[in-house]
């Protein structure tokens, strides 16, 4: 579960002494249970990167709480975050974020590396999520030589690796045609409730409010409806 609880950021820019303020979210609050996909609409500049830099620690608020699963996490230190991270969380982006010198088994298997897995365990579960994403036939191709859906497919298998709870998904569908963002969407869905993951999902693209639970839409730093969700 993800709570949100009065959370307010601010940037500021210019030379030192003589800052200006540029406030970006103002009072944001919400909640999203576990095993809910949950998207964030808003205009180009509204503040949706920024609230998930915010959840996923990588800055921290001016001023509000963010709870996961119960868990006060805003006061938490940089080291706190990374193991939290690693634990909880599974990232998608827009662009993929792949190696592009790792074939497709590499990139997926690559957390697994960092937290220490052996290669045979490694091993089983890397094809065992390639064959969840529809993968495993292009388990040694490299990034170049997938289309960008299947890109997506990989980044999302990286997501998954470690079990997450929880995916924070930045504009998964971005650069993919409308066919493509389809089967990716539905992926979503289908993982969501086979197991029971929790999406967040930043977007432009209106189609994800069709797999979402609850949709979120944030204008001039707010939410609108002061955080009552648009229930699906
Ligand atoms: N590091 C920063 N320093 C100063 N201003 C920033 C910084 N990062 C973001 N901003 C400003 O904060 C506002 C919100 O940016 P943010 O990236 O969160 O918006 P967004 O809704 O994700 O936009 P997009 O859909 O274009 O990615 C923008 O006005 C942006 O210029």
């Amino acid at each position: 579960m993800i709570e949100i609880k009065n959370l307010s950021h601010s940037f500021y820019v210019g030379k030192k002494g003589k800052e200006r303020e540029i406030p970006v979210l103002n009072g944001i609050s919400l909640e999203i249970s576990q095993g809910e996909i949950a998207s964030i609409f808003g205009k180009s500049g509204s503040g949706k990167s920024t609230l998930l830099n915010l959840i996923s620690g990588f800055m921290k608020p001016g001023s509000g709480r963010i709870l996961i699963n119960g868990e006060d996490v805003t006061s938490f230190s940089e080291k706190q975050w990374a193991a939290f991270r690693l634990q909880n969380f599974g990232f998608i982006f827009q662009n993929f974020q792949l190696i592009p010198s790792l074939s497709t088994f590499d990139n997926v298997a690559l957390p697994l590396v960092l937290e220490g897995v052996h290669a045979s365990q490694r091993k089983l579960r890397v094809q065992e999520i390639l064959q969840r994403v529809g993968l495993l036939e292009q388990a040694n191709h490299f990034p170049n030589e997938l289309s960008g859906g299947q890109q997506q497919r990989v980044s999302i298998a990286r997501a998954l690796i470690l079990n997450p709870q929880i995916i924070l998904a930045d504009e998964p569908t971005g650069s993919l045609d409308s066919e493509t963002e389809k089967e990716i969407l539905n992926l979503i869905r289908e993982l969501n409730r086979q197991q029971g993951i929790t999406f967040f999902i930043i977007t432009h693209d209106e189609e994800v409010a069709e797999i979402s639970d609850k949709r979120f839409y944030l204008h001039d730093g707010a939410l609108v409806n002061g955080g009552v969700s648009i229930e699906v």
